[in-house]
């Protein structure tokens, strides 16, 4: 074994305020389908959140999966259309995004996790109650004629109800929750829902101490590209009217809203393709994406 360096022993020391702050907190970590990309990147994903239950934090981690089922449904010939980020899922699709999400890649996570040292346990937002889901619409306006259109956009859902039992459960045995984004609705239909949604309603129903949406950008970035570290409510509403904020990255900024305004201290968005981006916003004085606040 090698000795530590002055450097690796300055970083461990300089972790233990932050050790006492998170100890027994719930820290609610989105991985999304694009963080998940690289080998390398999914085992160093799978260490920090080890490392988290080993040192006494209670992580929880709410995937996607994206990338993953356009994948699969390109092996199927099927094609996929979005509305506002949110994939038209029919009755068919929901199948393919149920057998990959709840399936594979809810499998991958909660491996790499068990892995690295930790008991990690993989569920569906269908198991135990946890989320109840109602069907989801979405007004969109005609460019030509300016006038205003509901969409369906089929199966696709949003969280109703979190029902945070066996989640607990799972916390109290010191066992990782692993949560794929498809949800029940009343009549047992199967919904498939937004991963950043779920995130912040597990993350609002938790309490949480933080909520990480871990993601391929490295956070909120302003007019000339350049990370914004932290951000109130306030400055990220002013950014959606002003178009600095756009795309993708809009259903996450409104998800770390939800989450804020729900009792979650804080919500990150971070570069999850950056080796130990977790550690790094968590341990360190820096942190590493964009911290939003109320
Ligand atoms: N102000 C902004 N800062 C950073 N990214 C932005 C911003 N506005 C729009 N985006 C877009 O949002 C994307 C992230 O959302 P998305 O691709 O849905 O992520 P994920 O697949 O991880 O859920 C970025 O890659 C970027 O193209
Ligand atoms: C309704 C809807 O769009 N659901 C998403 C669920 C997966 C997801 O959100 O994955 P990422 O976080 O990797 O983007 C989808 O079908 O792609």
């Amino acid at each position: 074994m090698t000795e530590p360096t002055p450097d690796q022993m300055e970083i461990i020391s300089g972790a233990l305020p932050y050790l006492k702050r998170y100890d027994d907190q719930i820290v609610v970590v989105k991985y999304g389908g694009h963080a998940m990309g690289e080998e390398a990147t999914a085992l160093s994903f799978g260490r920090d959140i080890a490392l988290l239950e080993q040192v006494g934090i209670n992580p929880v981690v709410v995937h996607g999966g994206g990338p993953q089922i356009n994948s699969m449904l390109k092996r199927l010939n099927v094609q996929s259309t979005f509305v506002q980020g949110l994939r038209v899922t029919d009755e068919a699709m929901v199948e393919v995004v149920e057998m990959v999400l709840a399936g594979t890649v809810n499998k991958q996570v909660s491996n790499a996790i068990t892995r690295a040292g930790a008991m990690a346990v993989g569920i569906s937002g269908k198991d135990g109650n946890l989320i109840r889901a109602r069907r989801v619409t979405r007004t969109v306006k005609d460019p030509d004629s300016n006038i205003e259109r509901v969409l369906d956009l089929g199966l696709v859902g949003e969280p109703e109800q979190v029902d945070t039992k066996v989640l607990r459960l799972l916390i109290d045995a010191d066992i990782v929750p692993v949560v794929a984004p498809v949800g029940a609705g009343p009549d047992g239909q199967t919904y498939n829902i937004n991963a950043d949604t779920v995130a912040g309603a597990v993350a609002g129903a938790l309490n949480a101490e933080r909520m990480l949406l871990l993601t391929d950008v490295a956070g909120v970035l302003d007019e000339n590209k350049k990370l914004i570290p932290e951000m109130t409510v306030a400055e990220v509403r002013a950014g959606i009217e002003s178009g600095m904020i756009s795309g993708g990255m809009i259903p996450k900024v409104e998800t770390c809203i939800y989450a804020i305004e729900r009792g979650v201290k804080g919500a990150v968005i971070l570069d999850g393709r950056v080796q130990h981006a977790v550690l790094r916003e968590l341990f360190t004085d820096g942190g590493a994406g964009t911290l939003i606040r109320g």
